[in-house]
């Protein structure tokens, strides 16, 4: 069985980050492990707080991991102080992990702030040239590139400069705010629209995590970029689609759309 990896900041209402991911890849048939970053006290109406892993902790969880079962793509999500961040850099270079997607979470769905202001400068020098693939979402794209995104081709422009900086390939997920669910990857100088139906679900919480971690499993399993790209957009849109409806604000999306059986029916029906 292939396996993956996330290191992410927990969700204690499991929409995102490592819940999100876990379930993504399971769904997704490989084997999940997880490095915890944070605690976070968060539901689908927001973040009420959050708690650090020191830099000694998050380094023993990532030996634990990378000297036994050692993982065939690594997602990372929330990371929100530049001292944890070195440590991930320093240790993914130390074990030469391999197909890591950094999916640089900035700011939660409901609104609040993941990262440190002065993180961001850590995650682009330290982490993302060892990256195979970022997915950041517009705000996050134009934040990377001090660029405003207000077109398509505007999009083209910023993916393909940060690709070019990073030598990696960028997945800019388009929806925030041309009000698509199109994302554009750009890899090795040259471009693809990866076109999704926006399905009409409030429910977003943990879309991106999602995504990442479905991309890094397909990777895992060997896929193509593209293909890993490919089968994640259609993982998302059944995720939307099944229109689970929890929680007061944003709620989470329905993993179980894809592994349907008769342990799932029989729960249902209870
Ligand atoms: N309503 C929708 N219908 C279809 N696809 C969607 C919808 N909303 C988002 N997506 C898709 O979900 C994926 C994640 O995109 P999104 O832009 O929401 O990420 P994000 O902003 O990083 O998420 P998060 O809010 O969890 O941090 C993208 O492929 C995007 O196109
Ligand atoms: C822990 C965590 N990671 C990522 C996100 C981004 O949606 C979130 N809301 N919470």
């Amino acid at each position: 069985m292939k396996k993956a990896l996330t290191i992410a900041g927990s969700d204690s209402s499991g929409g995102a980050g490592i819940q999100a991911d876990i379930k993504t890849m399971m769904a997704n048939g490989v084997y999940a492990m997880s490095v915890v970053t944070a605690l976070t006290a968060q539901n689908t109406t927001g973040v009420s707080a959050i708690l650090n892993a020191t830099p000694e902790f998050l380094s023993q969880e990532l030996d634990s991991i990378f000297t036994d079962i050692f993982p065939d793509a690594v997602k990372i999500g929330m990371v929100s102080e530049s001292g944890l961040i070195r440590v991930i850099a320093e240790k993914l270079g130390q074990y030469k992990a391999a197909n890591i997607v950094v999916d640089p979470v900035m700011v939660a769905t409901s609104g609040a702030r993941l990262i440190s202001e002065n993180a961001v400068e850590v995650l682009k020098n330290e982490l993302f040239p060892l990256a195979d693939l970022l997915t950041p979402n517009i705000p996050e794209t134009e934040v990377l590139t001090g660029m405003q995104i207000k077109s398509a081709e505007d999009m083209i422009e910023a993916a393909r400069r940060v690709s070019e900086k990073y030598n990696c390939a960028v997945l800019c997920k388009g929806g925030h705010k041309l009000n698509d669910a199109n994302d554009l990857l750009y890899e090795n100088g040259s471009y693809r629209w990866f076109e999704g139906k926006r399905i009409d679900n409030p429910n977003t919480h943990g879309t991106g995590c999602t995504l990442s971690s479905a991309i890094a499993s397909n990777l895992a399993k060997g896929f193509s970029m593209e293909e890993s790209v490919n089968r994640a957009k259609d993982y998302i849109s059944g995720a939307l689609a099944a229109m689970l409806d929890l929680g007061r604000g944003s709620g989470p999306m329905d993993h179980g759309f894809a592994i349907k059986n008769s342990y799932t029916e029989e729960a249902e029906n209870l």
